[in-house]
């Protein structure tokens, strides 16, 4: 384990000489050497190229593939379980379950697509959420990444469907002179355009052969298609705020027959300046007020904003946390190396070279995801790993979103085993098979690595995360050992030492204090790809990080949504 200059540690020696090519400026000669300490693999090793087909029609297994499936997981969520505690507070807390057969689903199709998901036990936090949510009730759930809470809002929200379908006042599809008018009886919000197509993948899977019509809505791809989809008819709409936003300024959707709304990664959307937005969508455009409606907020980290939001938004709901708020779960080996700036390109290629030369996670075998800074970043990044033999992709928020799409699908096959991402890949995704997520750049709030190392060590299975730390994340140094001691991890003493030397900022998991800028990193990702809108409040925490022209219409700042509605067109 590398440590800063001024740290004196057994563990510096046995270092790595730089390259001779690298060109070194006298007054940076003074470095320390790196060192490349690469830990015995904490994962299994994967079998690729990796099946990625994700509609059931397409998995029709053996009976000899299920079983082994079935036992995969049993491994899987007995690591998961008995898990964490969930904590639960609030009036009249329904009971939990032990088993999906406890759950008391309103048809048999639900169950069979249990098990064609092949799970086999619940996991914590849907044992205490999928009752919660079975009995109407609102609910705020904060379970570690990877711990199944797709499922856990997605199961109700099906269930009561099924359920109410028939008593549904609006039905189908109302009409507006040639345009039809959606009215999906749930609204599933998600910060992320891949996000949202994930969650929708998943809920298809979950509602498969239920009848319960799932559709989804994201900027930058083709609203035509999505139009058409939601002509078809949509019980479930899975939306990106801005899209959605689109869409009611259209008249295309109508949000009046909304009974459940779910808001994954709700967090999230408030830090990128999506408050507006979504208080927009839920308060004042039509939306059944709380009480009339079920709604639901899921995420692995909660930080104090939040807190606000839920009393608007939900009504006598029940908290559940399974594990600490904000914590990350301990299937992941986190490793923190001291690199300096300078250094951290070297670094890394020698980290993936001795990854490759051990086997540890062989090429096309394993998945490697490398967190970045910046748009810019990312592409440089991407460029120098594949000169230096690592075939590697990468997914920011310039890219269209055919490119975004591209490199994910590389990247989740093997046939790209590196991805370099901006934040805009750090929530939710789920992709099998990382094996290991870098830090290149660390992020400047805790709750963001939380998020950007859980896209390994997910549904029981372990994975590895290394941080590059150096002397520009010493305000990070407190919350992130902190969060490694909480996690039982091995922190170095240096990162201690620093912790110690940065006592001025101690909050550990909210880091913006209310309502504050977004890190930049928000904007290169999330502030504007589903629209050019940004909240005039924040724009100006924008403005030096290259910002799309603010051109939000005039609807969006006043807070009774009732005028005329006018079809703007962007997306
Ligand atoms: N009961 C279960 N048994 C086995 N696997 C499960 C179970 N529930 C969910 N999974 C799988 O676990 C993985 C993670 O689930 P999911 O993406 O819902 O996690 P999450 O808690 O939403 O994570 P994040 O906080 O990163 O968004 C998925 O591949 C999902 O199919």
């Amino acid at each position: 384990m590398s440590s800063p200059p001024w740290f004196s540690h057994s563990s510096s020696a046995g270092s790595t000489r730089r390259p001779r090519s690298t060109y070194l400026p006298p007054h940076l000669r003074t470095q320390p050497k790196i060192t490349v300490t690469i830990p015995p693999p904490p994962y299994p090793k994967p079998a690729g190229p990796f099946d990625i087909s994700e509609k059931f029609d397409e998995l029709e297994v053996t009976e000899e593939e299920e079983e082994e499936a079935l036992e995969e997981n049993i491994i899987k969520t007995k690591k998961v379980g008995p898990g964490p505690e969930v904590e639960a507070s609030g009036v009249d807390i329904p009971p939990a379950v032990t088993s999906f057969d406890e759950m008391g689903f309103a048809t048999k199709a639900l169950g069979d697509n249990v098990r064609r998901c092949k799970y086999v036990n619940p996991t914590p936090i849907q044992k205490y959420a999928i009752p919660v949510g079975m009995a109407g009730r609102d609910l705020m759930a904060c379970a570690q990444t990877g711990s199944g809470k797709t499922a856990a809002f997605c199961f109700p929200i099906i269930n009561s469907i099924l359920l109410h379908k028939n008593n549904n006042t609006i039905t189908g599809i109302g009409s507006r002179g040639s345009s039809a008018t959606a009215f999906p009886m749930a609204l599933i919000l998600a910060p992320t355009r891949e996000l949202a197509s994930q969650i929708h993948e998943e809920a298809k899977k979950f509602s498969y052969q239920t009848g319960v019509k799932v559709v989804v809505a994201y900027g930058g791809a083709p609203i035509v298609l999505q139009l058409q989809n939601l002509e078809k008819g949509v019980d479930i709409l899975v939306a990106t705020p801005g899209r959605l936003v689109d869409l009611i300024e259209r008249r295309r959707v109508s949000l009046r027959n909304v009974k459940y709304l779910a808001l994954d990664e709700a967090d999230r959307m408030l830090d990128m300046g999506f408050e507006r937005q979504i208080r927009m969508i839920v308060q004042q455009m039509h939306m059944p007020p709380p009480g009339s409606r079920q709604t639901m907020l899921f995420s692995a980290t909660f930080p104090d904003q939040i807190q606000r939001l839920a009393s608007d938004f939900l009504s006598n709901f029940i908290f559940l946390a399974a594990g600490k708020v904000g914590s990350s779960t301990d299937l992941i080996v986190q490793k923190v190396e001291f690199v300096a700036d300078m250094d951290k390109r070297d670094y890394l290629v020698n980290l993936l070279r001795s990854q490759r030369t051990n086997n540890t996670t062989p090429q096309n075998n394993a998945l490697t995801l490398v967190f970045v800074e910046t748009k810019r970043g990312a592409d440089s990044l991407e460029r120098w790993l594949c000169s230096k033999g690592f075939p590697s992709t990468a997914i920011h928020g310039d890219k269209i979103q055919m490119e975004r799409e591209r490199a994910l699908k590389l990247f989740r096959s093997g046939r790209t085993p590196i991805l370099v991402a901006t934040d805009v890949a750090a929530r939710g995704l789920d992709i099998p098979h990382v094996a290991h997520v870098i830090n290149y750049d660390l992020p400047r709030a805790v709750d963001d690595y939380v998020h950007r190392i859980g896209r390994t060590g997910r549904a029981g299975k372990s994975g590895l995360a290394t941080a590059f730390f150096s002397d520009k994340n010493a305000p990070l140094a407190k919350p992130l050992a902190q969060l490694m001691h909480q996690a039982n991890q091995e922190v170095p003493l240096w990162l201690d030492q620093y912790a110690n030397n940065n006592n001025s900022n101690t909050s550990s998991q909210s880091h913006y204090g209310k309502y504050a800028a977004p890190d930049y990193s928000y904007n290169d990702n999330y502030a504007l790809p589903d629209s050019s809108y940004v909240d005039p409040t924040y724009a100006s925490s924008y403005a030096p990080y290259d910002v799309a022209p603010y051109d939000a219409p005039a609807a969006y700042y006043g807070y009774n949504y009732d005028g005329p509605i006018t079809a703007t067109g962007w997306d």
